[in-house]
């Protein structure tokens, strides 16, 4: 929980005792349906919540955008970032019933206004996002297949629509048909091991 306040000034005391709730919900909520790897929930602020958050480092979203998470699984990285941007409307998509069930327990004890979670297949959603976030869902080719369409015109922020996903690892193949993306290291802005090889890719997407 630190290293949340360390890295991100200026958070409320309900934004704070937010983020502080979590590690109990997810330990309550993990022990009954698995949506974080049993491993890792002991390292939940680093591994989990400040990692979902390395996307508010690259671009901090506007109050009156509307962001969809792909493939959230139990709320990651969109509820870190619904608690750091509360004005802000989070859209929580997973094909997994369970999954969103706990995601909306959380949003419920959280007492966040600006979540909606629902079970849906990313490839059957509707409307239309400033940006698309995602960790850990699939390939690129085939993710922005999925949401190529979903791409609101109106550009409220600096860096262009599109998606904002959370990737490890050399890039370099799974990048090639995207020379327009962008890559950022996180280490540039979190000095923990853990994000030695963790980046945010950021594909600008016109809708056609
Ligand atoms: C490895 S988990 C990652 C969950 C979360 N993003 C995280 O990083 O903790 C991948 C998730 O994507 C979901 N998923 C896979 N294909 C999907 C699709 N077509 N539409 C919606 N969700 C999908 C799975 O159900 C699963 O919960």
């Amino acid at each position: 929980m630190e290293t949340i306040i360390n890295h991100f000034s200026n958070l409320s005391e309900t934004q704070i005792a937010q983020f502080s709730k979590l590690e109990d919900l997810y330990k309550y909520w993990n022990a009954q349906i698995n949506v974080i790897s049993r491993k890792d929930i002991n390292e939940l602020y680093t591994k989990h919540v400040l990692h979902s958050l390395a996307i508010a480092k690259v671009q901090p979203f506007k109050p009156q955008a509307s962001i969809l998470d792909v493939g959230t699984g139990g709320g990651f990285p969109g509820i870190p970032l619904a608690i750091l941007f509360p004005e802000t409307n989070f859209y929580l998509v997973d094909s997994i019933g369970k999954k969103i069930k706990v995601v909306n327990e959380v949003v419920k004890e959280l007492g966040l206004k600006n979540v909606k979670a629902e079970q849906i297949r990313a490839e059957n959603v509707k409307g239309e996002f400033d940006f698309i976030i995602s960790r850990a869902v699939t390939k690129m080719d085939d993710f922005v297949k999925w949401v190529r369409k979903k791409i609101a015109k109106k550009q409220l922020h600096e860096i262009k629509n599109g998606i904002l996903y959370l990737k490890g690892g050399d890039l370099t193949d799974e990048l090639a048909n995207f020379p327009n993306a962008t890559t950022y290291n996180l280490t540039d802005f979190f000095e923990n091991d853990f994000f030695e090889t963790k980046k945010v890719v950021h594909i600008p997407l016109k809708k056609r």
